[in-house]
């Protein structure tokens, strides 16, 4: 964390740890690295405004309030069950120009299931969205149908133009938090019970 806050507001950031799945060459690495390098979530607002004067890309919607309050950590091995306990959101990454890698979205989400015992924020995101028609294998679409099927939030972003990349993340940041204080009101609500 780039830091020049002060002690007071440290202690305030919170860290969420966020899982990237999906088939093999989708994407994951370059969309976990664009993200880094947009710094939503790391930097200060400082950097922020800094951000604000790069073109061509979607950083300048960054949201300095989310930014001083959350830290990410970007995870995107694959490995659902040594994570377990520590992964607070999951992207589940297809590319649209891999057909197999569609279909194995909803392999990922029942393994999701299967493992985590408490509820988990997951949102699906179609990568690549930059290449040409003529090499998109999967509609928009069908996209949005699957991910309503599965009860998630849908993007389609480009990591290589860095278009859709901080609003993926700033949607699973909010979901993540929502699920965070829900989960706290339920156990609230449980311990008023006993
Ligand atoms: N056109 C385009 N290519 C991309 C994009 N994102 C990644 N790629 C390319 O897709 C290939 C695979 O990207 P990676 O980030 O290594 O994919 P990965 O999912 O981490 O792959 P594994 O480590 O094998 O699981 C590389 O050649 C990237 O440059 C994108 O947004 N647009």
């Amino acid at each position: 964390l780039h830091n020049s806050s002060s002690q007071n507001e440290d202690c305030c950031i919170q860290k969420f740890n966020i899982a990237i799945l999906g088939a093999s060459g989708v994407g994951k690495s370059r969309l976990a690295r664009t993200q880094y390098l947009n710094r939503l979530f790391f930097g200060t607002i400082e950097d922020n405004k800094e951000l604000s004067i790069r073109e061509n890309d979607d950083s300048r919607r960054s949201d300095p309030e989310l930014q001083a309050k959350f830290m990410i950590e970007i995870l995107d091995n694959n490995i659902i069950e040594q994570n377990l306990n520590e992964v607070h959101g999951v992207i589940i990454a297809y590319s649209i120009s891999d057909y197999e890698s569609f279909l194995e979205v909803e392999k990922f989400f029942k393994e999701i299931k299967g493992v985590y015992q408490k509820e988990v924020p997951i949102i699906v995101v179609a990568t690549k969205s930059d290449l040409e028609s003529s090499k998109r294998m999967v509609s928009t679409k069908d996209g949005e149908i699957l991910a309503n099927r599965l009860g998630c939030l849908f993007m389609e972003v480009s990591a290589k133009k860095n278009k859709g990349v901080n609003e993926a993340f700033t949607e699973l940041v909010q979901l993540i938090e929502k699920n965070m204080i829900e989960q706290e009101e339920v156990q609230r609500f449980r311990a008023k019970l006993v």
